[in-house]
């Protein structure tokens, strides 16, 4: 396994009896870069998210973690019980075993450590899936695997959310990899977008894959319309003050870069 990866997936095929859920999926995850996965429902998402976790078993194919690799996995929704009384502080002792020091880092990382003392019950849906975010980071991960983050999260806060995941990227150096239906919100926020029907449909930089003829022909002309409007030309970079400054050829075509551009 080549040391520049944390997970290496080779001709992962995953069938549950006859029904053959991943079929030859390929692809690499490496510290730095965000992943996101998209697909129309039921294409395999969870499952390829699943044998990444280690959760399932591939039928045939191989998955290479990197040894000793800390995985943070952020769910979809976490059902708590609301006559259960519980504080944000309490969930995060919960989750991992993490100091004080780490628990108010992570939530400072998100964002949220005015909500330490809060009840989990009564926090908005931006709120809750930044305390998920805070808990998955707990762990310290070289790699967080996020299901539909912005799920039950308003627009604005849709966006937040994601530019959020990206400077968490870039604080942490870990690897992201997400399931999104937000793909207009998604796109500026991504390195690697992988089109997932079973089979990989296309992959690759946001512009490439919203251009791809497999990509429009899943989610339709207005769909690729909207990405195209929303697709997020890296025309500058900028240093660690904040000036912007022009980029050099070798980052220009390398839209995988995970420096200090936005
Ligand atoms: N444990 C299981 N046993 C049998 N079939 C399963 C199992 N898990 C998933 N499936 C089937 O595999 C297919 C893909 O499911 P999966 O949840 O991975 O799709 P998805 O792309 O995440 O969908 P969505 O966008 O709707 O969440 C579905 O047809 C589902 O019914």
């Amino acid at each position: 396994m080549s040391p520049a990866n944390l997970v290496e997936i080779t001709a992962l095929n995953i069938s549950f009896g006859s029904n053959s859920v991943i079929d030859n999926v390929s692809m690499t995850l490496k510290p730095g870069e965000i992943t996101t996965l998209i697909g129309p429902n039921g294409a395999g998402k969870t499952t390829l998210v699943k044998a990444v976790l280690g959760l399932l078993s591939p039928t045939s194919g191989t998955i290479r973690r990197a040894s000793t690799l800390r995985i943070g996995y952020m769910p979809q929704k976490l059902h708590i019980d609301t006559t259960f009384p519980l504080t944000v502080e309490r969930f995060l002792k919960t989750a991992a075993f993490a100091s004080i020091e780490d628990r108010c880092l992570a939530l400072q990382a998100v964002r949220a450590e005015h909500l330490l003392k809060q009840s989990v019950h009564s926090l908005s849906g931006g709120e809750m899936q930044r305390v998920l975010l805070a808990r998955a980071l707990l762990r310290k991960p070289e790699l967080l695997v996020l299901d539909e983050p912005a799920q039950g999260v308003d627009i604005n806060g849709q966006t937040e959310l994601y530019r959020l995941i990206a400077s968490i990227r870039d604080k942490y150096n870990c690897a992201v990899l997400m399931i999104s239906h937000d793909l207009h919100l998604v796109m500026a926020a991504t390195d690697q977008v992988i089109c997932l029907n079973h089979h990989i449909c296309c992959s690759g930089h946001p512009e490439q894959v919203s251009a791809d003829p497999s990509y429009i022909e899943l989610f339709g002309i207005p769909g690729a319309e909207n990405l195209a409007l929303y697709s997020h030309h890296h025309n500058h970079q900028h240093n660690n003050h904040g000036d912007i400054l022009p980029l050099s050829e070798e980052t220009e075509n390398d839209h995988s870069h995970c420096g200090g551009h936005h």
